[in-house]
């Protein structure tokens, strides 16, 4: 389980997350939605350790961030994978030395061995015969899955997603979500996946935290966001008509 309890963050004296507390399980997708600004990115990387927050505690099955040594947290940076905003491949690699790419850096594998483990993740992402082909060669929904893949190379424990259907058709992006949560539950990682795409978060947010000026404003599944009365929530889920129909059609049909 990841624990976050009371995290706080300023950049030059302003607060960007004031005291978020929560929990991430295993085998669920974790959603972080809000507006733009509202602290989604800062909290991520605060998970990721990037920054380092001024207050709080991120405990990663009991591991306290603040009090690893440089080792342990080499460590737990090798047992989280990261699919970044926009895919974040290497241009001037192939598909498969991109996916190589972690276990070069992190394993005395031979050859043979890590060509093994990159076919096994790109056969699991349903993307075979695109080894020798580079970034810009395949679409923008195939280099999602390469980021994936990537990204779950290392048998990650942990899997954090920033942004992941950025950039997609609906039914693109409809697939990738499914793979992220296949294999979340495949793997029984922890996943936290920031978005803003409600058609996401409908569609597998298990557990999401809304964030609202660095503060949580609700958390709950995505069951639940239907039946909440919360002001805020309700605010940025019905700024869409589209969701207000879908919400009649939902509750009508759970009468
Ligand atoms: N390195 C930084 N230095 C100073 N301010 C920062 C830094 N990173 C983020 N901020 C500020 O923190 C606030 C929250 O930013 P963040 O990127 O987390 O928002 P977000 O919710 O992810 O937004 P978006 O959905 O647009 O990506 C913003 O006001 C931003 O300007």
């Amino acid at each position: 389980m990841i624990e976050v309890k009371d995290l706080y963050k300023e950049f030059n004296g302003i607060p960007v997350l004031k005291g978020v507390s929560t929990t991430f399980e295993k085998g669920k997708t974790n959603m972080i939605i809000g507006q733009s600004g509202s602290g989604k990115t800062v909290f991520l990387k605060c998970l990721l350790g990037l920054h380092i927050p001024e207050k709080g505690i991120i405990s990663f099955d009991g591991r306290k961030h603040t009090e690893l040594d440089i080792k342990e947290r080499r460590q737990l940076r090798q047992e989280i994978g990261m699919v970044f905003q926009g895919g974040a491949l290497y241009d001037s690699l192939t598909v498969e030395e991109n996916i190589m790419f972690p276990l070069k850096m992190f394993t005395d594998n031979s050859y043979s061995e890590m060509l093994e483990r990159v076919n096994f993740v790109l056969d699991r992402v349903n993307l075979e015969n695109a080894n020798k082909k580079f970034p810009s060669e395949i679409s923008g929904g195939m280099q999602k899955r390469v980021s994936i893949a990537r990204a779950i190379v290392m048998n990650p424990k942990y899997l954090f997603c920033d942004e992941p259907n950025s950039g997609l058709d609906p039914n693109t992006a409809t697939v990738i979500d499914n793979l992220i949560q296949e294999i979340t539950k495949e793997y029984q990682m922890i996943t936290v996946i920031n978005s803003h795409d409600m058609n996401s978060v409908m569609e597998i947010g298990e557990k999401i935290i809304f964030l609202k000026n660095g503060v949580k404003a609700w958390e709950g599944s995505n069951k639940e966001i239907f039946k909440t009365e919360n002001e805020s929530i309700v605010d940025f889920v019905y700024s869409s008509n589209l969701f207000k129909k879908v919400k009649e059609a939902y509750l009508n049909e759970t009468k």
